[in-house]
């Protein structure tokens, strides 16, 4: 179980400088969609040069351009590329092909899925390996949280790994390691915390006391 760092609203020398305090808590480090659309592969460089050991996710929520768009994400050293679930099974299948042409990882984003069982079953038919279960900020203001439709996703998938976002912190990581993801994403909890490297700490203390961690 893998501890992804989400930096979605910070500039990038902050980005840079938050990533440092809790450096060794985390396994993944998310170029987050505000971050792309400010930043640009420019942060993906900077990251993976600056954060050599780890791997580092550019969270461009592709949803056309799947080979040209993770390409980009891809020749930046990035380690995975996300795209969006309720996309064109083409653009996924041509994320995939550019993925594979790589070496490296695709991730699914799930969000606004209706139907997952039946998208689920359509993803891994296609040959996605990550699916990524998320509720989105504005769906967690709504009071919504990603823990149900995780479990929908843990009954559902057959090979593919799971990935879980959404508001998840130091309070509630004890339901979603339970559920055992393989990989555990977390944004503001961390990054908007008033210590941030405190926050990681206990995450990542909790998802080792449940001895699924790296
Ligand atoms: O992908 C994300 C969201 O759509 C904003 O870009 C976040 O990175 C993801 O939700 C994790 O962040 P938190 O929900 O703040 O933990």
């Amino acid at each position: 179980m893998k501890l992804q760092l989400a930096l979605d609203e910070l500039k990038l020398n902050d980005a840079i400088a938050l990533a440092q305090r809790v450096r060794e808590y985390v396994d993944i480090i998310e170029i987050g969609t505000p971050f792309v659309i400010d930043e640009g592969m420019n942060a993906v460089r900077k990251f993976k040069q600056q954060f050599p050991e780890k791997e580092i996710l550019s969270d461009e929520k592709i949803m056309d351009g799947g080979f040209l768009e993770s390409e980009l994400a891809f020749n930046a050293g990035a380690e995975y590329v996300t795209v969006l679930g309720v996309t064109d099974i083409l653009t996924i299948k041509a994320c995939l092909k550019a993925a594979k042409a790589h070496g490296r990882q695709l991730v699914v984003d799930m969000i606004c899925v209706a139907d997952l069982p039946t998208r689920i079953a359509e993803l891994e038919q296609a040959g996605a390996e990550i699916l990524a279960v998320h509720t989105g900020a504005d769906q967690q203001a709504a009071g919504r949280q990603p823990l149900d439709d995780l479990r929908v996703m843990k009954t559902h998938a057959r090979r593919a790994k799971i990935a879980v976002a959404g508001g998840i912190n130091s309070k509630t990581i004890d339901q979603y390691v339970a559920l055992q993801p393989d990989i555990i994403i977390v944004g503001s909890a961390i990054t908007h915390a008033a210590d941030p490297q405190l926050e990681a700490r206990l995450i990542k203390e909790a998802m080792l006391k449940a001895g699924g961690a790296e």
